[in-house]
């Protein structure tokens, strides 16, 4: 089955989201997500520039043997973009692969080990109480599973709360870098206080799950998940930078609240040690960022060796396509912990009809070959690209910091 065209599709349905289209000699197409939020044109370039010509003319089939090519073959290796880009190249492929077998992606990866996948929603607010009320709203949708987030009194912005309430949080919200002011002190005094709001009014079944977003020290991070032990948090996300995996160490030897990181890697290289040493209780890098489905089948076998689950990354900058290729995988991996799950605008979900479903707090990812969700390209041309920047982060005496 050969490889006869590869093109990219950039739409900008409510934010920019990058396909990739692979058609082949007997009519069956796949698409990927390239979609690498604030820096999508760079994924554009590398696709189109040095890896769509190379394509054309191969075997569809072969997709471990095209994976090596476009890794061992960049020299360049790893880094968010070139995995990205290989990512998108491979889950088409997959997509594929399943189609032209006429089964489910699923099916192809290994069968069901879970009739439906656990999904969390994001509840956030500007206050305690206007993050409790998204809380009941999403576990009156059927969600057993939250991650909360709220505004932190005397911080003029924090990350993940939507700037007016009721409106969807979309960080890449100006052209050009926003400014947003940090103040850990104020952080670590109040967010403590939101989980026990929430334990209170909601109980101890209601798995409770936060993101830091890298913005504290490991012994900071050490000191807020001692605190919060009490409130039996379902995990921490990204409470520090994780380039060094081995700032894990200080903060494992003084809490047992549950780690997740990983929506920033790329490769098995960036966790391997957080894995090997179980720094961490869920891996969260997903199919789009880190290489595929090929790529994250090795990660997620190597973490289920040291029981560690996983936990995809699941935002409003990953494209359905994304999504729908990641339940399949979450359906059949062995480790899996929980998927996250940010409802799209309705634009996007037109431009990307998908099969898989949500009901009572879970995913399925529907039965029709491949992943399951396809771009209609009429309507996508319809939303023509405009640059969004990621927000940069200072504290209050203007050190960059992390955002
Ligand atoms: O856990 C998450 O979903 C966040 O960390 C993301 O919203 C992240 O900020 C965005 O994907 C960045 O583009
Ligand atoms: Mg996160």
């Amino acid at each position: 089955m050969k490889i006869t065209e590869a093109r990219v599709i950039v739409t900008c349905p409510g934010r920019n989201l990058i396909t990739l289209k692979i058609v082949t000699d007997s009519g069956i197409y796949g698409i990927g997500d390239a979609t690498l939020n604030g820096r999508e044109l760079a994924v554009v370039a590398y696709l189109e520039e040095h890896v769509l010509p190379a394509l054309i003319g191969r075997d569809a089939h072969r997709i471990e043997d095209i994976w090596q090519y476009l890794y061992r073959g960049a020299y360049w290796r790893r880094g968010p973009v070139t995995m990205t880009a290989i990512a998108a190249v491979d889950v088409a492929l997959w997509d594929i692969k399943a189609k032209a077998a006429q089964m489910p992606l699923y099916q192809l990866l290994g069968g069901k080990s879970r009739e439906r996948v656990m999904v969390y929603g994001h509840a956030t607010g500007k206050d305690i109480e206007g993050c409790l009320d998204e809380v009941a709203r999403h576990v009156e949708l059927g969600y057993k599973a939250v991650r909360v987030q709220c505004g932190i009194p005397g911080i003029a912005t924090t990350y993940g709360v939507a700037k007016r309430s009721g409106e969807r949080y979309e960080p890449a919200d100006s052209d050009l870098p926003a400014e947003h002011v940090w103040d850990t002190a104020k952080y670590l005094n109040h967010v403590p206080k939101l989980f026990a709001a929430v334990r209170e009014r909601f109980g101890d079944d209601l798995h409770i799950l936060h993101d830091v977003h890298h913005r504290l020290t490991p012994i900071e991070a050490g000191r807020l998940g001692k605190s919060v032990e009490p409130f039996n948090l379902f995990w921490l996300e990204d409470c520090t930078p994780a380039e060094n995996q081995e700032a894990f160490r200080l903060i494992r030897q003084h809490t047992t609240t549950p780690l997740a990181v990983g929506e920033v890697f790329n490769s098995i290289h960036d966790c391997r040690e957080l894995i090997q040493e179980q720094l961490i209780d869920y891996i969260r890098a997903t199919l789009v960022h880190a290489g595929g489905i090929t790529h994250v089948r090795r990660i997620a076998d190597f973490a289920a060796l040291y029981q560690v689950r996983t936990g995809f990354h699941g935002a409003t900058d990953l494209s359905p396509v994304c999504m729908g290729a990641a339940l399949h995988f979450d359906t059949w991996v062995p480790n899996f912990g929980i998927q996250e799950h940010m409802p799209h605008d309705e634009r996007i979900d037109e431009v990307f009809p998908h099969a898989y479903r949500f009901d009572d707090g879970h995913f399925t990812p529907g039965k029709t070959p491949g992943h399951g969700v396809d771009i209609n390209e009429e309507l996508a041309a319809k939303y023509p690209y405009k640059r969004a920047s990621l927000p940069v982060n200072r504290l209050e005496d203007g050190t960059l910091w992390h955002w």
